[in-house]
């Protein structure tokens, strides 16, 4: 059975692929999304949710009698995270169970060398597809087709399975380049999170709470600027440094070294925009106390007068104000941290407003790496009333009622090489 989006449109799964193509004997390129947390000290792989969540497809795929060849990318360049993905390989062997080579190429001869000498059931990694520069334009899924990223790889391969749900949200040439070229699929993980969602996510369901946080605000105010236009979200509760970025917006009082860091990450040039939204009327709550740290020392501040110490939490007086305005909804979505939780001492908020998201009546999904791990380790991954999803903004994006350009590119793949699923389902 198929995929089938909000509009209609069709996605194959590995089952239609076998049943329309054939999958033994064939090389198969798959995008999975294995962009994991990294300690930047000792650059250890801190979390393996995504790296597990691949192991159905690139198993069933490998037992099929399929030669794999795995793609991801790990980090942003310039950022800490930014790393090769040896250390990935050799997690996912061992969760595997089955091994998993290694080339530190993505498309030079090296990696083309290898591509070519692998057989059915092997597994091989290329290294991080960030290191071709072509990786993080943002183009139509024709230009990227052209890219030299896809010319130099698809004709390599018979065909190609994207399993990143959580990189759904970019126009990357590994992303929506090679559906134009070859027949395609999604993976294991992208159909459970499209059939999870497509039953989670009934748009009648208000009054729909997000709690939004973490690091990547950029991401995060193009997120609230589409939920705000689609009228997507009943009340916003903001934390981590979305909830910062909103409080100067506000005119609140932050203190000088939490402006520093906003100012060290680029986010104070994000004011006039986050102001034009809370001009329009955007319900966003923002958090009354903090927990900072200030010379060594760990206490709570209340926000008023100005915050001395740099913050590292939200506070007991947020938490029960969230937890408060979470009870009336009727779908609760998170995404992003409260705080720093890498470390212990700042991990409350983010714990506890999970908890009082996981006690409340709503549906709640949960987004983006941090929280899964958040949720997992509270024991809540299997709760009925939950979905854990391996997307952060690209969940967020897709709740809002927007077109993910990797499900457009694998839609726009099954019209051309799967033409009657697309007749069947269309009528
Ligand atoms: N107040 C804060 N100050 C600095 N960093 C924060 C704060 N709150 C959260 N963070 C950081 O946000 C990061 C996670 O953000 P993000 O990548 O957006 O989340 P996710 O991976 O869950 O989508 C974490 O590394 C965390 O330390
Ligand atoms: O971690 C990811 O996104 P997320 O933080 O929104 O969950 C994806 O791997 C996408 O990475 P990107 O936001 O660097 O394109």
């Amino acid at each position: 059975m198929p995929c089938l989006l909000r509009n209609g449109e069709v996605i194959p799964t590995i089952d239609d692929l076998d049943e329309n193509y054939g999958v033994k004997g064939s090389k198969i390129l798959v995008r999975i999304d294995i962009n994991s947390p990294i300690d930047p000290r000792t650059g250890r792989i801190l979390d393996d949710t995504r790296i597990r969540a691949h192991a159905k497809t690139i198993r069933e795929l490998s037992e099929r009698g399929a030669a794999v060849v795995l793609i991801s990318h790990q980090g942003r360049p310039g950022e800490p995270d930014f790393t090769s993905l040896e250390p990935h390989s050799k997690v996912l062997s061992d969760r595997l169970g089955m091994t998993v080579k290694f080339v530190d190429d993505v498309i030079g001869p090296a990696a083309r060398q290898a591509i070519k000498e692998l057989k059915p059931g092997e597994i091989l990694l290329l290294d991080n597809t960030r290191l071709v520069s072509e990786e993080i334009i943002e183009a139509t899924p024709e230009k990227h087709a052209g890219s030299i990223f896809v010319q130099r790889l698809a004709p390599l391969f018979n065909y190609y399975i994207n399993d990143a749900f959580a990189t759904a949200h970019r126009s990357q040439p590994s992303i929506v380049g090679f559906p134009m070229l070859l027949p395609s699929a999604a993976g294991r993980v992208l159909e459970r999170e499209l059939h999870a969602l497509s039953k989670l996510y009934k748009p009648e369901e208000r009054p729909r709470v997000f709690v939004l946080g973490g690091g990547k605000v950029h991401d995060t105010l193009r997120i609230l600027e589409y939920l705000h236009a689609n009228r997507a979200a009943d009340r916003i509760l903001a934390t981590g440094l979305v909830a910062e970025l909103f409080m100067v917006a506000k005119g609140i009082n932050i203190g000088r070294k939490n402006i520093e860091v906003l100012e060290a990450k680029g986010i104070l040039a994000l004011v006039p925009r986050a102001r034009r939204l809370l001009l329009r009327g955007l319900p966003l709550e923002t958090p009354v106390d903090f927990v900072t740290e200030h010379n060594g020392e760990v206490r709570v501040e209340a926000v008023g007068t100005g915050i001395e110490g740099v913050i590292r939490d939200i506070g007991p007086q947020t938490i029960s104000m969230y937890s408060e305005m979470m009870k009336e909804a009727r779908l609760i979505v998170l995404r992003g941290p409260a705080g720093v939780i890498e470390d212990p001492r700042f991990r409350k908020g983010t714990e506890e407003l999970v908890k009082s998201a996981a006690e409340s009546n709503a549906y709640v999904i949960i987004g983006g790496g941090h929280l899964n791990v958040i949720a997992s380790n509270l024991g809540l991954a299997d709760k009925e009333n939950m979905h854990l999803s391996t997307g952060g903004g690209a969940l967020l994006l897709f709740l809002a009622g927007e077109d993910l350009p990797g499900l457009t590119a694998l839609a726009k793949s099954a019209r051309k090489f799967f033409p009657q699923l697309s007749a069947k389902h269309s009528t």
